[in-house]
């Protein structure tokens, strides 16, 4: 079961117009989709977008004439409401990172407290397993991998294990690359009760291999693009790497975020730079601690919102 994290907040931060189109970008189980389509009245729409065949085979039982399920990443967002003959739309909600079903079932190979092939990929349909990947990762690119998608301080010495054990025997199960990384962090005498020690190199492998970074800092011009004036994002983040990402973009789009004073910027790059096109709404939104009991995984969730503004020229620096 997924419990939708932060479900009435993000949907009462898209403003909801009866008659609107509306964008869930990360279907999931659908419950942020279900509370906004029973805001909508007969004229509404929603498209929701899943890279996960299982989400959207979910989502197609749905019988809604108003509601669409696309079998997409959200970065083909734009080309994908374009051929559905949609150009604006008046709210977007991208609720980031893997659902829990994704996470509990082993089969799917993200968790590293149940057994099951090394796998991670949340498209299951196409592109490498995280074991086939495994295969072909060098040292150092394993290291900076988990240095920088992981925060991991014991990169070094877990992608030189990785390696050498790679080379030994290819890692093709979850539970014996956890055992690789946790032999690694417990040797350093590292200790966290709160945390798994396999859980940052396997966030690292996941956001690599699905490269969510990336299409996240893809998606989110097409969604300032894409909304109506008034139509408001919301975003859902797990980790800091991803909030930082939003945090600021939605400052750029406001025109607040400086650039660096000592680059010669010629004058059209920086009126570009200072045209308005988001207003952030209110400050960062975390789960309160009921939700956090009811739900730990909504531990680590920050939403924030901004919403488009009438293109204007901003005046130059
Ligand atoms: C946290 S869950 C969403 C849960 C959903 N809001 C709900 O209430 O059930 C995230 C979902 O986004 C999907 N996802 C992650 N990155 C994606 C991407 N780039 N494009 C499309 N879907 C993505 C995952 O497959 C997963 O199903």
């Amino acid at each position: 079961m997924h419990i939708s994290v932060l479900l009435e907040e993000a949907v009462d931060a898209l403003n909801i117009q009866k008659g609107g189109i509306y964008v869930d970008g990360t279907y999931g189980r659908g419950g942020h989709s279900r509370l906004i389509l029973s805001r909508l009245d007969k004229s509404g729409q929603l498209i929701a977008f899943d890279k996960d065949p299982a989400a959207i085979s979910e989502a197609r039982s749905i019988l809604d004439e108003r509601f669409q399920a696309v079998h997409s990443s959200y970065a083909g967002m734009y080309t994908a409401l374009q051929s559905l003959g949609i150009n604006r739309v008046d709210g977007i909600l991208l609720d980031l990172g893997v659902s829990s079903i994704q996470l509990d079932e082993a089969s799917r190979g993200f968790s590293f407290r149940h057994d099951g092939p090394l796998d991670m990929r949340m498209d299951s349909s196409r592109g490498k397993t995280a074991a086939e990947w495994l295969t072909m990762a060098s040292e150092t690119e394993l290291k900076e991998i988990i240095r920088t998608y992981g925060e991991e301080r014991y990169a070094g010495q877990i992608a030189s294990a990785i390696v050498m054990e790679q080379a030994r025997q290819p890692i093709s199960t979850t539970l014996r690359l956890a055992e690789i990384v946790a032999a690694v962090v417990r040797k350093r005498g590292h200790r966290d009760d709160r945390q798994h020690p396999a859980t940052r190199t396997f966030q690292a492998i996941r956001i690599h291999l699905n490269q969510e970074l990336e299409e996240l800092s893809m998606t989110l011009p097409q969604c300032v693009e894409l909304l109506n004036t008034g139509g408001r994002l919301v975003v859902i983040s797990f980790h800091s790497l991803e909030d930082r990402i939003v945090k600021r973009f939605m400052r750029m789009q406001t025109g607040t975020d400086t650039l660096p004073r000592r680059l010669p910027i010629r004058e059209e790059e920086s009126r570009l730079h200072n045209q308005q096109k988001l207003r952030i709404i209110g400050k960062k939104i975390r789960p309160g601690s009921d939700e956090v009991s009811a739900n730990p995984r909504a531990r680590s969730a920050v939403m924030r919102v901004a919403e488009k503004l009438e293109t204007r020229n901003a005046i130059s620096r």
